[in-house]
C-alpha cells in the first residue's frame, strides 16, 4: 500500500496532538497548519487519486450517514431527497454511495470501536467530521477501496467542509492508522457491537443467546439481490447469473444499477426479499378471488397478488406510496384497484382474502436496511403492536365466512408476530389457523413454528457465497374465517 502521504509514526503523533486541542477549534487549526501532511508530492498524490475515484459519490455517501445518524432520517427518504447529493449521480455513483452508507450503517458500532481506539476524546456528532470518517474508514475496513484513495477522498471531503477544514489531517492521520492495523481492528469487531444494546438484549430474551449472535452475525453481510419473477425463475437465473431459491426467489449477486438488468424494462421481475415473498403466496390467490391488500404500498406484494390473476384492491393511508405502487404495477404490466384510506376504519364489502402486511419495527430488515437498528427504539415497538392489534381486527371484519387472512411482518419481535395472533385467538371467535405446510416453502421447514406460522430468521438459507445466504426475517401466520 503507497504511504507517501505520511509516516505512520508520525501520523500517530499527530492524532495525539490534534486530540489534545480537539475542543478547541483555533489551537487545532494551528496544529493543522503545523503538520500538513498534504503539501509537496505526498499532497499530490492524494489528489490525483481521489479525483479519480469518485469524491461526489462518497460525499453523497457520507451525506446519507450524517442524516441517518444525526438527523434520525431513514435511508431509503435521504436517497431521495430531492435537495440531496445524490440527485446530481449517475446510476452508477449512486449505487457506490449507497453502498458506502450501507457498509457503515452496517457496522456502525465496530467501526466507531476503531476510530476511538485512535481517538482521544469523542468526535462531535453534529459536524460532517464523524460521517467522514466513519464512512472512510468502512471503505478501508469492508469494502473494495484502496486505501490510499478512501484516505484521499475523506481528506478531500474535509476540506471542502468549512466546519471539519481544521481537521482535514487528523481525518488523514486517523485513516492511515486504520489502514495500518486493519487485520487487528477486522479480528476485534464483534457482531454484538453493530446493534444497540436494548435490541441485543430483546433479541436474547426472544431467541436465546446462541440464535440472537447468529442473527446478528447474519446481519453483517451484504445481501443479495432477490427478485420475484413473474414466471419460469429457473431460466431468469440462468439468463442473470444467479440462483433459484427453494422458496422460487431468484438471487443474484449484486453489480451495478438494477435498471441495467435484462427483464427491468419489460416488467419480468421486481425487487424482493425472499421473506417478503412467502405471505402473499400463502394465500394461494387466484383468477377470480377477490382479495384486499391492506398496508399495500410500495406493491411487492400487490404485484404478486396481481399477477395471480385475482382481483385486487389494495388499500394504504399514504397517497405518495400509492402512487408508487401504482407506478410499479405499471412498469409490470399489471393492475389492482386502489384506495387510499385508513385501514383501521375502513369500510368495505367482505372480500375473499385479506392480507395484512402490517406496519412495523423492521426489525427483521436490518440485513438490507441497517439505518432501522439505529433508528428504531423500544417504545416503537409497543406503539406499533397497538397498532397492529387494530389492523388485525379491521381485517377481520373485512373477511367473509370461510375467508383467508394471511397477517405479516417484517419484524423479529414476537409483540409483532406471534403475540398478535395469540392474542387474536383469545380475543376473537370464529377464527382458526391454517398452518402452513413446509412444502408450500420449498420444504423449508426451520421456517415453521409449532403452530404451523412462518417465522424467517436471517441466518436461514445459508449459502458458502454471504451474498447469497440469509434473508429478512418474516412472521406470517394464516388463519380462516369459519362464522
Ligand atoms: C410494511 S409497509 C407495506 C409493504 C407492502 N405490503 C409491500 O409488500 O410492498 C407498511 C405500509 O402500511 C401503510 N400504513 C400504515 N398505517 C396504515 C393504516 N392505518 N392504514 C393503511 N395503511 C397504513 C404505510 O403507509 C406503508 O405503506
Amino acid at each position: 500500500m503507497p504511504r507517501a502521504w505520511a509516516a505512520p509514526a508520525a501520523a500517530s503523533r499527530l492524532v495525539r496532538s490534534l486530540q489534545n486541542v480537539l475542543p478547541d477549534r483555533g489551537a487545532a487549526r494551528g496544529a493543522a497548519r503545523g503538520a500538513d501532511f498534504r503539501s509537496g508530492s505526498a499532497h499530490k498524490g492524494v489528489m490525483n487519486l481521489s479525483a479519480t475515484t469518485g469524491f461526489a459519490s462518497r460525499r453523497a455517501a457520507t451525506q446519507l450517514v450524517h442524516a441517518v445518524l444525526q438527523r434520525g432520517r431513514p435511508l431509503d427518504e435521504a436517497l431521495d431527497d430531492p435537495r440531496g447529493l445524490m440527485v446530481d449521480l449517475d446510476a452508477r455513483d449512486r449505487a457506490l454511495a449507497r453502498a458506502i452508507a450501507g457498509a457503515t450503517l452496517r457496522r456502525l458500532g465496530s467501526l466507531r470501536a476503531a476510530l476511538a481506539g485512535f481517538l482521544r476524546k469523542p468526535l462531535d456528532p453534529r459536524g460532517a467530521l464523524e460521517s467522514i470518517l466513519l464512512t472512510g474508514a468502512a471503505q478501508i475496513l469492508l469494502m473494495d477501496v484502496p486505501d490510499h484513495a478512501a484516505v484521499g477522498v475523506a481528506v478531500d471531503q474535509a476540506n471542502a467542509d468549512r466546519a471539519a477544514r481544521p481537521f482535514a489531517p487528523l481525518v488523514n492521520a486517523v485513516l492511515r492508522n486504520v489502514a495500518r492495523e486493519r487485520e487487528e481492528l477486522l479480528a476485534r469487531m464483534p457482531a454484538s457491537a453493530d446493534i444497540p444494546e436494548w435490541l441485543m438484549r430483546r433479541r436474547i430474551a426472544s431467541w436465546g443467546e446462541a440464535e440472537a449472535l447468529a442473527i446478528t452475525h447474519a446481519e453483517r453481510s451484504e445481501p443479495g439481490l432477490d427478485l420475484t419473477v413473474k414466471s419460469d425463475p429457473e431460466s431468469w437465473a440462468a439468463r442473470l447469473g444467479g440462483i433459484v431459491l427453494p422458496t422460487g426467489t431468484v438471487r443474484l449477486v449484486p453489480h451495478g444499477p438494477i435498471i441495467e438488468l435484462e427483464g427491468f424494462g419489460g416488467g419480468e421481475w421486481w425487487v424482493q426479499d425472499a421473506a417478503a415473498a412467502i405471505p402473499a403466496r400463502l394465500l394461494g390467490a387466484h383468477s377470480g378471488m377477490r382479495v384486499a391488500d391492506l398496508c399495500a404500498a410500495p406493491g411487492g406484494k400487490t404485484a404478486q397478488l396481481a399477477a395471480s390473476g385475482a382481483e385486487v384492491t389494495a388499500i394504504d393511508r399514504s397517497a405518495p406510496r400509492l402512487r408508487r405502487l401504482t407506478e410499479n404495477l405499471k412498469r409490470l404490466g399489471l393492475s389492482a384497484n386502489t384506495v387510499t384510506a385508513d385501514a383501521t376504519t375502513l369500510e368495505a364489502p367482505p372480500f375473499d382474502a385479506v392480507l395484512l402486511d402490517a406496519p412495523c419495527s423492521a426489525t427483521g430488515t436490518i440485513r438490507r436496511h441497517p439505518d432501522v437498528a439505529w433508528l428504531k427504539t423500544p417504545e416503537d415497538v409497543g406503539k406499533l403492536a397497538d397498532l397492529q392489534a387494530r389492523l388485525i381486527d379491521a381485517s377481520v371484519r373485512m373477511l367473509k365466512p370461510g375467508g383467508l387472512l394471511v397477517y405479516s411482518t417484517c419484524s423479529l419481535e414476537p409483540e409483532e408476530g406471534e403475540r398478535q395472533i395469540e392474542a387474536l385467538l383469545e380475543r376473537t371467535a370464529g377464527l382458526e389457523r391454517v398452518p402452513v405446510d413446509a412444502a408450500e416453502i420449498g420444504g423449508c421447514s426451520e421456517m415453521l413454528t409449532p403452530a404451523g406460522e412462518l417465522r424467517t430468521l436471517p441466518h436461514h438459507l445459508p449459502n458458502d457465497e454471504p451474498r447469497l445466504a440469509g434473508l429478512d426475517g418474516f412472521f406470517a401466520a394464516r388463519l380462516r374465517r369459519t362464522a
